[in-house]
């Protein structure tokens, strides 16, 4: 261990919804739904997981938060085999809202503010893309905002948007789960070229609609033929959904990810959000779904503070803050 570590930390870091419809694996934003992470060196390894949002999750050494954590100290060289890890998540899992993506950043910052943040955030980027194998989710819960990057299996790059104030964004969380691994899946290796052609110039406009908060053309842009078509099998209802939300008072809808949670943007003004909201209730409903609705906001990226001695522990922070 060396002297520039310190002993405990916390991260905050958010949701995000990636591909906003056609820019597969290359477009982000952080969604203010929040994990947190306290991280500290210990004499044994606990992974303590605060409320239930996180079943099934590992707390040992194959933990996922800890796996990285290691694997940032392996990189700067610096020993710390054992750590206390406690965790919160506001963010369901295997839902298309990034939780792999939010716990990879989470530990990628929390474990690089233990060794005196000896790698930049753009180092980290590199380490969240290659262990994601996309840099859409990472990149946001990394930099917030709307984040546009690529990731060429050795290096990602990427430009963070300031989202316009007057997006809202709603999403409807379906109660059953769908691995990104499935999702992918069900795609296919190689596509037509026009439909390629397609994506290409929907998300190249919708990049350009979002930086010049052209917001009506969000409707046209928001268009995908990569991957929606091949997913919709796996979300009864989606079809509908992506023909129809615009006629209810939607500016854009897309698979939020891999799904199955859609996602609706919203100009904040709008008067026919109750509307939007019943529309995508009954939709899935008439399937047989039940989902969550939440209105969420982009946000930014993820914050990492030191912590003294006396600090409360997360699991009280929690219990007054977050669940009060
Ligand atoms: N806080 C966490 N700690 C450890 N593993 C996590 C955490 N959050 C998510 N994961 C892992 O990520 C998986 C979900 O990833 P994925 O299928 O990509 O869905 P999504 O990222 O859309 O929620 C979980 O099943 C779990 O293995
Ligand atoms: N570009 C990826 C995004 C997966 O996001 P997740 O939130 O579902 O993990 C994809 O579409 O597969």
């Amino acid at each position: 261990m060396s002297d520039r570590t310190v002993q405990k930390v916390r991260v905050k870091v958010p949701a995000s919804t990636a591909n906003l419809g056609p820019g597969f694996d290359s477009l982000g934003m952080a969604l203010n739904l929040y994990a947190w992470i306290d991280m500290a060196v210990a004499d044994r390894t606990t992974v303590e997981l605060i409320g239930d949002q996180m079943n099934g999750i590992p707390t040992d050494k194959s933990n996922l938060i800890y796996k990285v954590a290691q694997m940032v100290f392996a990189e700067a060289g610096v020993s710390i085999p054992e750590l206390s890890i406690s965790m919160y998540s506001e963010i369901p899992l295997t839902r298309g809202l990034g939780s792999s993506a939010s716990a990879i950043v989470g530990a990628l910052a929390a474990a690089n503010a233990l060794i005196g943040s000896r790698f930049s955030t753009y180092e980290l980027f590199q380490m969240a893309s290659r262990l994601e194998k996309h840099p859409d989710n990472v990149g946001a819960s990394l930099y917030g905002g709307i984040v546009v990057a690529f990731w060429d299996d050795e290096r990602a790059e990427s430009i963070r948007l300031e989202p316009d104030g007057r997006l809202d964004v709603l999403v409807a969380i379906p109660e059953f789960q769908l691995s990104t691994e499935k999702a992918r899946a069900v795609m296919p290796t190689q596509v037509a070229m026009k439909d390629a052609v397609y994506n290409l110039s929907h998300s190249s406009l919708l990049v350009a609609a979002l930086a010049t908060g052209k917001l009506g053309m969000i409707r046209h842009a928001m268009k995908d033929r990569l991957h929606q078509p091949y997913r919709a099998s796996l979300i009864p209802g989606m079809q509908t959904l992506l023909d129809e939300s615009g006629n209810y008072g939607a500016l854009g809808v897309a698979l939020s990810g891999a799904g199955p949670t859609m996602l609706a943007l919203v100009d904040a003004e709008s008067d026919r959000k109750t509307e939007l909201e019943s529309f995508l209730r009954g939709t899935l409903a008439k399937e047989g779904i039940s989902a969550k609705l939440l209105w969420l906001k982009p946000c930014d990226g993820v914050t990492a503070t030191l912590l003294a001695e006396g600090d409360e522990g997360l699991r009280r922070l929690v219990e007054k803050e977050v669940l009060a």
